[in-house]
């Protein structure tokens, strides 16, 4: 047995193996180690192997899923050994002893789940495939529980920001590729990534001759779909789960924002790690985890097409206008099963018969919603839209009605769930079983009569199937010879027996019961095709339902929160009245408090704004809200706002001053610059920038002057919008040189001493800094805030005397003027040419090693 397990953990590789042995599966050595830890059970020994006891640990099968589900939160993968023959037909192939086969039939891994109980209903689980082809990076994207399929192209440079915008459940990339951008990615043969075999493969799946008539895939894009078929194919052992025709998504086609944009806004997970308090969860009101995973994806990938934009809005208003309306639709849609994920399990050979039961249901209620939309009258086109894709499965659903019971069940293995009256012969055999069973029940009353023993029993085990059961003290009679009875078994107060009548009736039982089990799986068979062969109609509507869902929701919201419809234009402005952050408004209103609507209005003249104001005031508040609403109304939802004029943005940038990102092992000062050199690279005109005290993480000098030159960057050379918090005063000097940037300030008072926070946006420039009001409102004790206020006088006579900090920053030449300096200056010491000239291939290793210490040495020499 050793000798098998150890076959087969060596096919693991990697992946933990899952041994199946009668009811458990078992897991030996390293594997028993970990799994016991993550699971919190118990670990045990089993014979010896090179002399040492095994490490054995196992989980019963019927509940395996539970613990499949905890260890690929911990970021395992698990290989599923099963028998694949029975004990006696091991016997037949191999003498009494022979070992049952056992093969690893499917690899559980976290980007290719297929089960209800191991997915989030509310959450899309992507697995991802990368690779390079001639300096461009294809992504191919897949939800496995759906089936959709996506894929895209990139420059080298912009894999982090798709896949943050993925955020993947697995990533799979050639060997050798796994880099920064993807470093937990699985490495795979080269070979799987090959574009001809990714082709050949698509054209296959879908039973095309060409892919042309579905986009124009790249070999990049190619590549990568190999790659992620290939593993989807290892991971199921040959068996592929639904795969829908693959979708271009064309990368100028979205709001870009990165993985340091995404996390700062907490869109779809907090700063915490959790949906609790990020935005999706404040604004999702979807009726259906499928709605909600649409949702998600939306807020993931907000559009930047006006049209497109408009199409979803206009939706929104549509539900928003007739509450109704929306109400009885959401009253359906609550009642709807995920038709997406149980086709999914279906097609993946994983389905059961109430996934069948669920389709059919799906159906239905699709039918209804499409009914009840009928009525509402001036729809728009993309409701249009979406109703056509609800129609059209009348045929199916009339099948699985005829065919299934009610409420069919997930389990296939004891039957029953094939409904009276679909088969006439599946009733006979019916028929047949039952009839047997009421002659059984006629029979025991007999014998009772017959033999003068009213406690005669007749019952029913797995190891003896049908026998008779009398009380030790009746069972003479029936041991006579002639009594028509055989003795089975003795028992300490009964005694069991045979006879051929009921032997007969037994086996007529027994042999119906087989014929009808294997004549419901024919039909679940029959069932499946039938689903599978409309899978790609079943996923369109299921797509539609999620997308009408998403707009009722989005109405919902919108009059809960008494949102608005942004106006959306081409043109760089921002102008955005009586806005508010969803999630702190949210959270005030749970303590009773009441959140301060701010306007902003950015335009061409007056892009950017430098916003100060005492801590806590609610600068960061007011920068995000705003980066929030234009994600927000670019991804086709109301915003809470009064109104809304927002010109479309290509690209959101957020950053927030030194950040802690420890666990990627770079200091909170280093992430704060590598996220700003990123804004000052991509920004364009069309972006819209949030920059919260970008250089508070190093001394006040270097910081200063960093945010100095930042803020002048972004005004002169990017001239993106830009909303600007920061704590240095003498940034506001930057309104004498910069003419499209203005000064305004988050509202304070101090009144009887205590400092008022008005949460309140004015023009001009804070006055004061109140810091150690807060200082004193947050309970640092009395005595260090008075010595602060000594030092803090000494401080400011200093600066009143010297100028300060920014003294000697008047004769600053202006941005423009300062970087053609720095770009005409002739380079010192000739490196240029000399890289130019360099043939780096030509190079050892060893040879560009000291070619770099040589320039290193040369340039401290020239500093010096
Ligand atoms: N517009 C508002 N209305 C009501 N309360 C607000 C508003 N804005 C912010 N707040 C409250 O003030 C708190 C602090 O806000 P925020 O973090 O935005 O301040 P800040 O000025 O950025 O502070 P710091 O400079 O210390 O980072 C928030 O958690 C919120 O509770």
């Amino acid at each position: 047995m050793m000798q098998q397990y150890l076959m087969l953990k060596a096919q693991a590789a990697g992946s933990l193996l899952f041994y199946r042995m009668g009811d458990f599966f078992e897991l030996f050595f390293e594997d028993a180690k970990q799994a016991a830890a993550i699971l919190d059970i118990a670990l045990t020994t089993r014979g010896e192997h090179g002399g040492e006891p095994v490490p054995m640990c196992g989980v019963p099968v019927h509940s395996a899923e539970s613990y499949l589900a905890r260890l690929i939160r911990a970021g395992k993968r698990v290989a599923i050994a099963e028998q694949v023959e029975t004990p006696e037909e091991a016997k037949r192939r191999g003498g009494s002893k022979a070992l049952v086969k056992r093969d690893i039939v499917r690899f559980v891994t976290a980007g290719t789940l297929t089960e209800e109980a191991l997915l989030n209903p509310r959450a899309a689980n992507r697995l991802v495939a990368i690779c390079e082809v001639r300096d461009r990076i294809g992504i191919a994207s897949c939800d496995v529980s759906t089936g959709a399929m996506l894929l895209e192209e990139c420059a080298v440079d912009g894999l982090a920001t798709a896949l943050a915008r993925l955020d993947a459940s697995e990533i799979v990339c050639p060997e050798g590729f796994a880099g920064e951008a993807a470093r937990d990615a699985i490495e795979r043969p080269t070979a799987e990534f090959d574009s001809t075999e990714g082709e050949r493969r698509l054209k296959s799946l879908h039973g095309l001759a060409t892919l042309d008539g579905l986009g124009n895939f790249t070999r990049a894009m190619l590549g990568a779909a190999g790659g992620l078929v290939a593993y989807l194919d290892h991971a199921g052992r040959g068996k592929l789960p639904l795969l829908l025709p693959p979708e271009i998504r064309t990368s100028d086609g979205g709001l870009a924002m990165d993985a340091a944009t995404r996390a700062s806004l907490e869109i779809l997970v907090a700063q915490d790690g959790g949906r609790a308090g990020s935005l999706v969860a404040c604004i999702d009101r979807c009726a259906s985890g499928a709605g909600a995973r649409l949702l998600a994806e939306d807020l993931a990938a907000p559009l930047t097409e006006r049209r497109a934009i408009e199409d979803r809005l206009a939706c929104v208003a549509h539900f928003q206008r007739d509450p109704l309306l929306r109400s009885d639709l959401r009253a359906l849609l609550r009642g709807l099963p995920d038709i997406g994920r149980a086709l999914g399990r279906i097609v993946a050979e994983r389905g059961s018969p109430r996934d069948l039961g669920q389709i059919r249901d799906g159906l239905r209620e699709a039918a209804r919603i499409r009914e009840l939309l009928e009525g509402s009258a001036d729809r728009p086109a993309l409701l249009d839209r979406a109703m056509e894709r609800l129609s059209g499965q009348d045929e199916l659903i009339d099948l699985l009605a005829r065919a299934l019971i009610a409420s069919p069940p997930t389990e296939r293995g004891s039957g029953g769930y094939v409904a009276d009256g679909y088969d006439a012969d599946l009733d006979e055999l019916r028929g047949i079983a039952g009839n047997a069973r009421k002659a059984i029940a006629a029979m025991e009353a007999r014998y009772r009569e017959e033999t003068d023993t009213a406690s005669l029993k007749i019952k029913h085990n797995n190891v003896l199937g049908y026998f008779i059961e009398v009380p030790a003290k009746h069972a003479d009679k029936l041991m006579a010879a002639d009594s028509g009875f055989t003795h089975r078994q003795t028992m300490a107060g009964a005694v069991r027996f045979n006879s051929v009548r009921l032997h007969e009736e037994a086996t007529r039982i027994a042999e119906a019961g087989a014929q009808a089990l294997a004549c419901e799986e024919r039909h679940f068979e029959e069932l499946v095709a039938a689903v599978g062969d409309r899978r790609e109609a079943l996923a369109a509507l299921a797509g539609a339902l999620a997308r009408i869902d998403v707009a009722a929701g989005l109405a919902e919201r919108a009059v809960e929160g008494d949102w608005c419809r942004p106006e959306m234009t081409d043109e760089p402005v921002l102008d955005i009245t009586g806005g508010r952050h969803p999630v702190v408004e949210e959270a005030l209103a749970r303590s009773g408090e009441r959140f301060v609507a701010n306007d902003c209005c950015l335009e061409a003249d007056d892009r950017l704004w430098l916003i100060g104001g005492p801590n806590m005031g609610g600068k960061s508040t007011f920068l995000r809200q705003n980066a929030l609403i234009v994600l927000l109304a670019q991804a086709g939802c109301f915003v809470p706002a009064t109104s809304a004029r927002i010109g479309i943005a290509d690209r959101l940038f957020s950053r927030v001053g030194a950040a802690d990102n420890l666990a990627r092992g770079r200091s909170t000062f280093m992430v704060e610059m590598v996220e700003t050199a990123a804004i000052l690279t991509q920004a364009t005109e069309r972006s819209f920038v949030i920059l919260d005290e970008v250089g508070r993480g190093t001394s006040t000098y270097d910081g200063m002057a960093l945010a100095w030159a930042v803020v002048e960057a972004v005004h002169e050379t990017l001239k993106s919008r830009c909303l600007f918090a920061t704590h240095y005063h003498e940034l506001s000097r930057l309104a004498d040189t910069c003419d499209a940037l203005s000064l305004h300030h988050v509202r304070a008072q101090e009144w009887k001493g205590e400092l008022v926070l008005l949460h309140e946006l004015a023009g001009g420039a804070a006055d004061k800094s109140y810091g150690l009001a807060v200082a004193r409102l947050a309970g640092v004790p009395p005595a260090v805030v008075k010595r602060a206020k000594a030092v803090l006088a000494k401080l400011e006579k200093g600066r009143d005397e010297t100028g300060g900090l920014a003294a000697g920053l008047g004769e600053l030449p202006l941005f423009a003027a300062a970087s053609a300096a720095i770009e005409d200056a002739p380079p010192a010491d000739g490196l240029a040419e000399r890289l130019a000239d360099l043939e780096i291939d030509a190079l050892s290793p060893r040879e560009a090693l000291d070619l770099l210490y040589e320039w290193k040495r040369e340039a401290a020499q020239r500093e010096s």
